[in-house]
Parts: structure tokens; C-alpha cells; sequence
């Protein structure tokens, strides 16, 4: 999916990296993105990697677009707004954001008033086409904005619609921190193969093609994860054992305590947010 729409990203870390880099890669055009952050030179990575337009000046930035991606920190997030808002006011573009926890009322507050805010809770798989966003719209929000935005968030993975905006807190816990829990899983898993004698290499290369096989598995269906656990359990070899480790060790409810801090965390950030004077 390609758009003519300018769409312009405040903020040039991670997530917008990712988001850029996923959008390119699925047919949008390089000539249609610009980015501002204060880094120049950092700025200076981003359109030698992407090809993509650069400013330090986020109202510039601004100005230019049809679609505004705020890519900031939370923390940041009111600073960049308030000095937006009188370019934004007049052009009205639609406003996302991907910050987490931030409401929108919050950030409509910040800019002005009145303007369509979309929600957005990506990850950083966007980067490899493998993304997973949750979205939420407000009410001034028109469809075809919406279908913009579905575009965007489709051409770099899955993107769905929750009609609650609290829902993105349980979206942030799960898919927005999510990709870190694979990593500290996959760095646990190397360490373990390491420890019963395979070279780092090896252990890496297994224990990523394994965690992806069975994340297939599991999408294509039609079996449930328990079922294809169990087919994995031959009746007293090793498995077995292992998956016994892991219950009696408490990884169900370790991971449960894990998505309720993240998910604590979430509803912590908007209430410590919509207070900023
Ligand atoms: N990382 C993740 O996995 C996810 C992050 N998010 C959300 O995405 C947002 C960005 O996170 P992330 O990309 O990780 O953060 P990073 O720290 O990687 O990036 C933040 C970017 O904001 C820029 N910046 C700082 N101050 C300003 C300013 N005043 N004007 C313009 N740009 C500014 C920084 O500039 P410079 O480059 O010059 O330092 C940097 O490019 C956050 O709100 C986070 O909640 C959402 C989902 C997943
Ligand atoms: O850790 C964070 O706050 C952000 C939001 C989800 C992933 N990273």
C-alpha cells in the first residue's frame, strides 16, 4: 500500500525507525516522509539509511503533513505539542500517537483542541514487516483517516482496532512491551544451551529458528498452543521434564505478575501525564 499523504514523524528513535523502515520496505514512498528530532546528526543517519526528509525544526516537520506521528517520550510528549500546536491548528492534519499511556484527551489538550487523534501501540518488530499494533480512534477521527492509518500499520504487520481506549493498556503490556519478553526468553535459552556445551553461535541459531517455528505453528493453527505443547511431550522423555520445571518454578504466574507491573505501569504513565501542568 503506497499514499501520496505527507506523513511526517516528530521523534527518530526506535519506534519510528522501525515504522519508517517497515513502511518503506511495503511500498511507501521515501519522498512522501519527513522526520525531525534534535539531533542533527543522528538526523543525518536516519535519511542516509531511508532516504526520507530531515529537520530539526518539529513545526517545519509539521507543516508539511497530512499525517502527524508523534514519536516521542511520554515525558516529552506536552514540550512538543505545545510548540506545535498553532502550525497544527491551522492545518489540521490527523494526529497519532505512539507514546504509551498517554491519553488522548491529554494530547488534544496539548494541541489545541478539536483535533482527530489516533492512538496507536506498535513494537519494534514494525521494523521486519512483523509488527502487532493496537489502535484507538476518537470520535473526530473520519474513515477514510482511519483507513490511513490501518494502511501505515498494515503494510508493516497486524493492526487491530480496540473501541476502548483503556483496552491499549492490556495491548502495551502484551504486544508493545512483548517483543522484549522474547528477547530475555531467547537470551535464557541460549545461556541454558551454552551451559549444556553448544558454542554461542550454534545455540543462537537453533533457539531463534525454534522460537519462530513455533510462533508459526501457532499462527497457522488450527491447533491451540496447549495442544501443540503437548505434541512436543513424548510421555516420559525430555520435555516432560522441562515443562514440569518450568509450572513448578511458577513461570505461569511469573508471567502473569510480569504483564500486570506493565500493564500497572500503562495506567500509571496516563495518570502521571494528564496531571502535567
Ligand atoms: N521502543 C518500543 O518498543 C516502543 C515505544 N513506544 C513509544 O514510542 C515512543 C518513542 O519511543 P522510542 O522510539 O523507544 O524512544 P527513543 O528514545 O528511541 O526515541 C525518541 C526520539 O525522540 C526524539 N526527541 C526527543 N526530544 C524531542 C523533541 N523535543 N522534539 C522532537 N524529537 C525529540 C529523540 O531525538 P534524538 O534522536 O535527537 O535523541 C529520539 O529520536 C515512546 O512514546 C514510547 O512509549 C511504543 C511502542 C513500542
Ligand atoms: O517500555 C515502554 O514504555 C515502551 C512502550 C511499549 C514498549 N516500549
Amino acid at each position: 500500500m503506497s499514499t501520496s499523504q505527507t506523513i511526517a514523524f516528530i521523534g527518530a528513535g526506535n519506534m519510528a525507525s522501525a515504522i519508517i523502515g517497515g513502511m518503506l520496505e511495503n511500498g511507501y514512498n521515501a519522498d512522501n516522509i519527513w522526520v525531525s528530532a534534535p539531533d542533527d546528526d543522528h538526523l543525518q543517519k536516519i535519511r542516509n539509511r531511508f532516504g526520507v526528509s530531515v529537520t530539526t525544526d518539529n513545526r517545519h516537520c509539521a507543516q508539511q503533513a497530512d499525517i502527524i506521528v508523534l514519536a516521542v517520550k511520554p515525558q516529552v510528549m506536552r514540550a512538543v505539542c505545545q510548540d506545535i500546536a498553532p502550525v497544527v491548528q491551522n492545518t489540521r492534519p490527523l494526529m497519532v500517537s505512539i507514546a504509551a499511556g498517554l491519553e488522548s484527551a491529554t494530547l488534544d489538550q496539548w494541541l489545541g483542541g478539536g483535533l482527530p487523534v489516533v492512538r496507536v501501540m506498535p513494537n519494534t518488530p514494525s521494523l521486519v514487516g512483523k509488527g502487532a499494533a493496537g489502535l484507538y480512534a476518537t470520535d473526530e477521527v473520519g474513515s477514510e483517516q482511519r483507513d490511513a492509518v490501518t494502511a501505515i500499520f498494515e503494510s508493516i504487520g497486524v493492526a487491530v482496532w480496540v473501541d476502548n481506549e483503556d483496552l491499549l493498556h492490556s495491548v502495551t503490556a502484551l504486544s508493545g512491551s512483548g517483543p522484549a519478553y522474547f528477547f530475555l526468553i531467547l537470551e535464557a535459552l541460549e545461556e541454558a544451551a551454552i551451559s549444556n556445551g553448544l558454542d554461542a553461535m550454534t545455540a543462537r541459531q537453533l533457539a531463534i529458528q525454534t522460537m519462530a517455528g513455533a510462533a508459526e505453528m501457532a499462527a497457522r493453527g488450527p491447533d491451540e498452543p496447549a495442544q501443540l505443547k503437548r505434541n512436543v511431550m513424548s510421555p516420559g522423555g525430555t520435555t516432560e521434564q522441562a515443562i514440569k520445571t518450568f509450572e513448578e518454578g511458577g513461570l505461569r504466574e511469573l508471567v502473569q505478575k510480569a504483564g500486570q507491573a506493565a500493564f500497572k505501569r500503562s495506567g500509571e504513565l496516563a495518570k502521571e501525564l494528564s496531571k502535567d501542568e
